[in-house]
């Protein structure tokens, strides 16, 4: 099938799965139980899959139809084949070699084999070379055998696994030859096809409850010496041969290959949500209306108080900045893998600092964001019909899995030290570090001018870098290297953001000047920019002032300058959430719809409370009656 772009995709394919006959009528699923939220997200899961089949979509087609916009509908309460679809088909695409995946795929594809990607554990999770699973081979019978040591190694988290999954792509340390060789994926049956049921030597199942996203049917696993055969150790990068000599991978991290393209996915994704709940938050802040009246007589709307815009307006610009850089790292993804499997892995190490710090900026923006969104709707914004509750628990669970945010950030203020101090391969052309090895961009800063912001925050990034590392440096010199890496973490964590900062600045840009169809479009977009960087000044002034070149008296400026493009902004609002192009069945909210019919919609959530179905209800004098009360 032709390859489309995402916005394409949305049109042809959006349609299809709001109007398809087993997905377009929805069951409010606030009320019902565990294992009935289960079944309810499991269907609907199941018939988006086979969608997914049918239509025989591409990799950019089931990034539309599995983001959060979408899920959101199809899936509520989260998907419990997310993992399956979003990590355990491409680990198999991608780390199985050519026989693999044709002795695979087929089954996969028709539905046969649904699986999950099993790496965490119970004591171990961030630091993934100290996962305790064991995959021992053995060349009498060409099997690994696969052991769980003790509980605290049982495999913990995975989504799927709960009751879902009948395979798992296991993450575990390979044995050969009496040598450890580091963590490999290793395919592995864990239910009977045909019954469901465990199999030997295995025990599995659900978690339990979650702030959020309860029906992902996130799982445990233990292995009793399980014997899986030789052909089940995905074979792309690293190989055991029948005698059990080992052949090392092309890189070696290959095998982190599907967490690098799902932290690629999750910062795409996030601002989906963040999407949602900026168009909630700004119907509902029109339609609001709080306060002494006006000359008009009216109540003034809640978004004309100067505070409201600032608790609103910035997120929409930040939905639009954000998208345009998560859009470009997911083309960039996909030309470094293709690179990577041609065996030129020269571009993975940047594409894993950008990734790392992109998920972490980008799930550390969106969930502070949507809670900022959600108090901006006052107690209305607590209600689950809100949405704004599911959102935040969305975005917050994408700070912590896929490599928790400050590990990940760690990973790219890594990266950036040792491109500060010349120790790694010099940047390729094109490369987001290359500014550390200039001198730094000296134009001057000035209120109302996107470039000198920009130049700005590059010399807050440029800063922040070169500064610890010249510290981590000279630590070095007087301490171990974990003592002293240690004692600049926090200073690393801020190098990474204002690093993944500039990247996101840098980035949007582009998109501005490249911007040519229309003058009006192009205006909006600059006052889009205008207010994401005059916020972003105003988040961290204190950084600017010693980064940046500002002086106090810039920083009092921008505030003011701030405040006046989120007045001018304000007639946008509501065009520029609309151009979101979401449904409201999409939005899914009381106070978000298009009609800004919020009261009728809250007192008919309200019908819905089985505590309202009698007058008085059986509970009452069951529990207080009997009671001495
Ligand atoms: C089909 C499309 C649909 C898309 C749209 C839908 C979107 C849906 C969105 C959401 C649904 C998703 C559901 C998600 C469910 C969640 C799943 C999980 O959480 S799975 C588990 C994830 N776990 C982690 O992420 C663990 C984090 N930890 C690590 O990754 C590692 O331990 C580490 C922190 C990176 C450290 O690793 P290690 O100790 O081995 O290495 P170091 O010694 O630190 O570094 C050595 C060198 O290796 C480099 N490195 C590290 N990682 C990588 C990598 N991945 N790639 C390339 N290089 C890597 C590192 O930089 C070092 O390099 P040098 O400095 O030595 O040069
Ligand atoms: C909803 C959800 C779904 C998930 N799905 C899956 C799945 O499908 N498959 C799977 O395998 N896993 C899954 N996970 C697990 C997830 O990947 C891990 O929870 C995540 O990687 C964080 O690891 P951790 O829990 O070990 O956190 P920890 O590392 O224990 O983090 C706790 C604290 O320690 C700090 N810390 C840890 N190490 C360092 C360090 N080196 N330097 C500085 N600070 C440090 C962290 O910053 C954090 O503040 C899921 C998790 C969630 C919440």
């Amino acid at each position: 099938m032709v390859s489309r772009n995402r916005s394409q995709v949305k049109d042809h394919l959006g349609s299809k799965v709001l109007n398809h006959p087993e997905l377009r009528n929805t069951k409010a699923t606030e009320y019902m139980s565990h294992e009935e939220k289960y079944r309810y997200n499991l269907s609907r899961a199941t018939a988006m899959l086979k969608l997914i089949d049918e239509e025989g979509m591409d990799v950019n087609e089931i990034s539309k139809v599995m983001s959060h916009t979408v899920s959101g509908f199809t899936t509520p309460d989260g998907n419990p084949l997310a993992v399956h679809q979003v990590m355990f088909v491409p680990t198999l695409m991608n780390q199985a070699d050519d026989d693999q995946v044709s002795r695979w795929l087929g089954d996969v594809f028709n539905g046969t084999i649904v699986g999950t990607y099993a790496q965490t554990e119970l004591s171990h999770g961030t630091f993934v070379r100290g996962l305790r699973t064991t995959a021992t081979y053995d060349p009498a019978s060409r099997t690994f055998d696969l052991h769980t040591p003790d509980v605290s190694a049982a495999k913990w988290w995975p989504g799927g696994l709960g009751t879902t999954a009948n395979h798992a792509v296991v993450m575990a340390q390979l044995y050969t030859d009496g040598q450890p060789r580091g963590i490999h994926p290793f395919m592995v049956a864990i239910r009977d096809r045909e019954t469901h049921r465990p199999l030997p030597g295995i025990t599995v199942g659900e978690i339990g409850p979650k702030l959020g996203q309860n029906t992902l049917n996130n799982g445990y696993l233990l292995f009793d010496h399980v014997k899986v055969p030789r052909e089940n150790m995905l074979m792309r990068n690293a190989r055991v041969n029948e005698d059990g000599s080992y052949t090392k991978p092309s890189h070696q991290k290959a095998s982190y290959g599907t967490m690098v393209f799902t932290r690629v996915a999750i910062a795409l994704d996030t601002v989906d949500a963040l999407q949602i709940a900026a168009t909630i938050a700004a119907r509902y802040s029109i339609v609001r209306r709080q306060g002494e009246p006006r000359d008009d007589g009216q109540e003034p709307q809640i978004i004309d108080y100067q505070t409201q815009q600032l608790k609103v307006l910035p997120h929409i610009a930040a939905c639009y900045v954000l998208r345009a850089s998560t859009a470009r790292l997911w083309e960039h993804h996909t030309h470094v893998t293709s690179e990577v499997r041609g065996g030129d892995t020269a571009l993975l190490p940047e594409l894993h600092a950008t990734a790392c710090c992109l998920k972490a900026l980008v799930t550390q923006d969106c969930s502070e964001a949507i809670e900022a969104l959600r108090l901006s709707c006052g107690g209305h914004g607590y209600m689950t019909a809100s949405r704004l509750p599911a959102l935040y628990a969305y975005a917050t669970a994408g700070a912590t899995y896929e490599g928790e945010n400050t590990v990940l950030l760690l990973q790219t203020a890594r990266y950036l030290v040792k491109q500060a101090g010349g120790s790694h391969a010099p940047p390729a052309a094109g490369s987001a570090v290359t500014y550390l090895s200039r001198p730094a961009d000296d134009t001057p800063f000035a209120v109302g001018s996107p470039a000198a912001y920009v130049a700005a925050v590059g010399r807050v990034a440029r800063g922040r870098v070169t500064e610890v590392a010249a510290a981590l440096q000279a630590d070095r010199q007087t301490m171990p290297e974990a003592d002293a890496w240690n004692q600049s973490l926090v200073q690393l964590v801020a190098a990474a953001l204002a690093h993944g900062r500039y990247f996101v600045v840098r980035e949007f840009a582009e998109v501005v000047s490249q911007q040519s169809s229309s003058r009006a479009i192009q205006q909006m977009l600059q006052l889009l920019f205008s207010v994401y960087l005059a916020h972003a000044v105003s988040r961290a002034e204190g950084d600017f002032i010693t980064y940046g070149g500002l002086t106090p008296s810039d920083i009092r400026l921008n505030r003011r300058h701030l405040l006046r493009l989120l007045a001018e902004l304000r007639p946008h609002m509501i065009p520029l959430t609309d151009a979101f192009d979401l449904p409201d069945r999409l939005i899914n909210s009381t106070l978000g719809a298009w009609d800004g019919d919020v009261y009728r919609r809250m007192f008919e959530q309200a019908s819905h409370s089985p505590l309202n179905t009698d007058e008085v209800p059986a509970s009452f004098h069951q529990a207080m009656l009997r009671s001495k009360l």
